[in-house]
């Protein structure tokens, strides 16, 4: 599903990401490790095409992000570390994702009802005046409710008190099949339970990729 290949991507003259070969198949769940500056984001943000690499490639599906975004995005789910600073109520949200993404509405309500956050009584809000912990359960609902194929998880877990944060695995149990999972994280005993794979990186290579 996802593969990466020689890829390299400077910041003038720094290297955050050294000739990275790398591939994605179905149902490997990943936790994706290493230092801060390890070069984990600059490696999410290639796949999603923010970033033009200085060599080498990425192929999601067989679609390049850069030259084919619009194709990508629509099989990729991302829920990043710090939420976007959305102005849009909550309902707003709902309308634009379910009409540009074709996400089912009521699955969006049904994963944020299991994650124990009540929407219908904050429709009207704004999206950032949630608390972190909202953002993260409402973004993580949408990430289900998307249907990808693949789903990234930057620190996912980070605003989640104990009790969401297990529900947060529970319905990641219940939706992991035929996906690629991967999450970045600094605490591997979050997901361990959940991955198969853990691949660590230190100055923009991969340093280790092993199956567990
Ligand atoms: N937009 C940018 N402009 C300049 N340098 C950048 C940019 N993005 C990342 N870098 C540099 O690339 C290196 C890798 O950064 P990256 O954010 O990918 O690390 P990370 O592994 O995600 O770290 P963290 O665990 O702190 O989130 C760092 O040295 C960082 O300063």
């Amino acid at each position: 599903m996802v593969k990466i290949s020689n890829l390299t991507k400077k910041f003038g003259s720094h290297v955050s990401l050294d000739n990275i070969n790398c591939e994605f198949k179905k149902n490997d769940s990943i936790a994706l490790m290493g230092a801060n500056g390890a070069g984990k984001t600059t490696l999410i943000r290639s796949m999603l095409g923010y970033y033009h690499p200085d060599a080498g490639e990425v192929l999601i599906d067989g679609y390049n992000p850069i030259t084919d975004r619009t194709k990508v995005l629509e099989n990729i789910s991302f829920v990043p570390q710090l939420p976007p600073p959305i102005k849009l109520s909550i309902d707003e949200l709902i309308n634009y994702i379910s009409t540009s993404s074709g996400v089912d509405k009521d699955l969006i309500l049904n994963y944020a009802n299991e994650m124990q956050l009540d929407l219908k009584s904050n429709m009207s809000k704004s999206f950032f005046k949630l608390s972190g912990g909202m953002k993260q359960k409402l973004l993580i609902a949408i990430s289900l409710a998307k249907k990808s194929d693949i789903i990234i998880y930057d620190e996912p877990t980070a605003n989640l008190d104990p009790k969401a944060r297990d529900d947060f695995y529970r319905l990641l149990k219940e939706n992991e099949q035929n996906k690629v999972l991967l999450f970045v994280t600094h605490r591997l005993e979050e997901v361990q339970e959940l991955v198969n794979r853990q691949i660590y990186m230190d100055l923009g290579k991969v340093v280790s990729d092993e199956r567990v």
